[in-house]
């Protein structure tokens, strides 16, 4: 596909997400009516989808059309070439196109920083003078981190491993065993280091969050809210831990077991019926259902799709969650709860509000990673039981 062509078909795209398709699923389904698309068309178009999303309301929240204009302007591509209007190339740009162009409308704080207006004033009281950049920083795509698997390799092993398969990475500059993908991040899926566990995907922030733990050799640790298992696959690799896994939709933990085994590690799955039988833990890690507000820059779609009342019932799923892992753990142990989310609501004043009703937890530490070069926003709270 042309350029062009595929600015075409990343308008329709978007036009299809405008009408209520979820981005991915818009993605797949344009990708299964176009078999002629090749794999870097389908991973251009991605990223031309993508960047729309991340902005779309800077941009100016029109159309796919009028989406790609105005993404095309900001990012300096050449428009008379892109919209030339032959072959499958969009149309040539109007004079009103042109004229709006040329005539940007003042834009709202919400608007510029690419948030609902609801969400702003929230942003806002959570994030303070870093409301702005914070939300700046997810309108642009987020590099791609690896974590060195260290049962298996060492990382200066794991760059040369890559290397063969022409993917550049290099030591993030503060959390020990983690990489920056630097060259070729579509092609780590094939990559032989990926496909035999000595790499895994993994965000920075949440190597950072596993690499703050401190555990005793052969303590029980639980995974509470596992999903696909990043976490307890990280624990198993960094500390002589009996890790366990636990969701309360065990078909997310379905490729666990594959990957654990790819990674040298032991996990062993619970069922919510036979957590009862497994404790007390000595670490229990709340990974809990957010927003994932600091993650947007991933999941533009979800963004947009947040509501308040989706926010309140997601508080009311941590509060839940947050309880529940604390029951599992014994005396003298410790309860995490983490968060991708970067609002105050779903963090500190989930923690808060949960030490107020039992005294016997205390705070021991609490981060909150923001959104940055270096990795996603991240909130971490690590409480003890005494
Ligand atoms: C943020 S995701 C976990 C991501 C995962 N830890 C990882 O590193 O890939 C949250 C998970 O919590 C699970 N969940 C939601 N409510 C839960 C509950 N009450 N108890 C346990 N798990 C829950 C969801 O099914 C979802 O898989």
């Amino acid at each position: 596909m042309t350029p062009g062509a595929r600015v075409a078909a990343a308008a329709i795209i978007l036009d299809t997400i405008r009408d209520g398709m979820p981005a991915e699923q818009a993605l797949t389904t344009w990708a299964r009516g176009s078999r002629f698309a090749g794999s870097k068309d389908r991973a251009a178009l991605r990223d031309l989808v993508f960047d729309a999303l991340r902005a779309r309301r800077s941009l100016g929240d029109g159309d796919g059309r009028a989406l790609m204009i105005q993404l095309a302007q900001r990012d300096g591509g050449d428009l008379d070439q892109l919209f030339s209007g032959d072959g499958h190339a969009p149309a040539v740009i109007s004079v009103e196109e042109r004229a709006a162009l040329a005539n940007p409308q003042a834009q709202s704080p919400a608007q510029a920083c690419d948030l609902p207006d609801w969400l702003w004033p929230l942003w806002e009281q959570s994030l303070g003078a870093a409301a702005v950049e914070t939300a700046l920083v997810q309108q642009r795509r987020a590099d791609v981190f690896l974590r060195v698997n260290q049962r298996r390799t060492t990382v200066n092993a794991a760059i040369g491993a890559l290397k063969e398969d022409q993917i550049e990475a290099a030591q993030h500059p503060e959390i020990k065993g983690c990489l920056r993908v630097i060259a070729n991040p579509r092609r780590i899926k094939n990559a032989a280091a990926y496909l035999d566990g000595r790499v895994e995907l993994q965000d920075a922030s949440s190597q950072f969050a596993v690499n703050q733990l401190q555990l005793r050799a052969g303590a029980r640790v639980l995974d509470y809210c596992a999903g696909g298992g990043g976490k307890a696959l990280a624990i198993a690799d960094q500390f002589d831990a009996q890790v366990y896994a636990h969701d309360i939709n065990p078909q997310r933990m379905t490729d666990l077991g594959v990957r654990a085994a790819r990674a040298g590690v032991q996990v062993t799955q619970i069922e919510t019926a036979g957590l009862a039988q497994n404790d007390p833990f000595d670490l229990v890690f709340c990974d809990a259902p957010c927003s994932g507000s600091g993650t947007w820059r991933r999941t533009p779609d979800a963004k947009w799709r947040l509501t308040q009342a989706r926010l309140d019932a997601l508080r009311e799923m941590q509060a839940q969650v947050i309880a529940a892992g604390a029951n599992l753990v014994g005396t003298g142990g410790a309860l995490v709860y983490a968060t991708c989310s970067v609002l105050a609501d779903e963090n500190d004043a989930i923690v808060d509000a949960f030490c107020a009703q039992d005294p016997a937890w205390k705070i021991r530490a609490r981060h909150q990673l923001l959104p940055g070069a270096d990795g996603d926003g991240f909130f971490l709270c690590v409480l003890e039981k005494f």
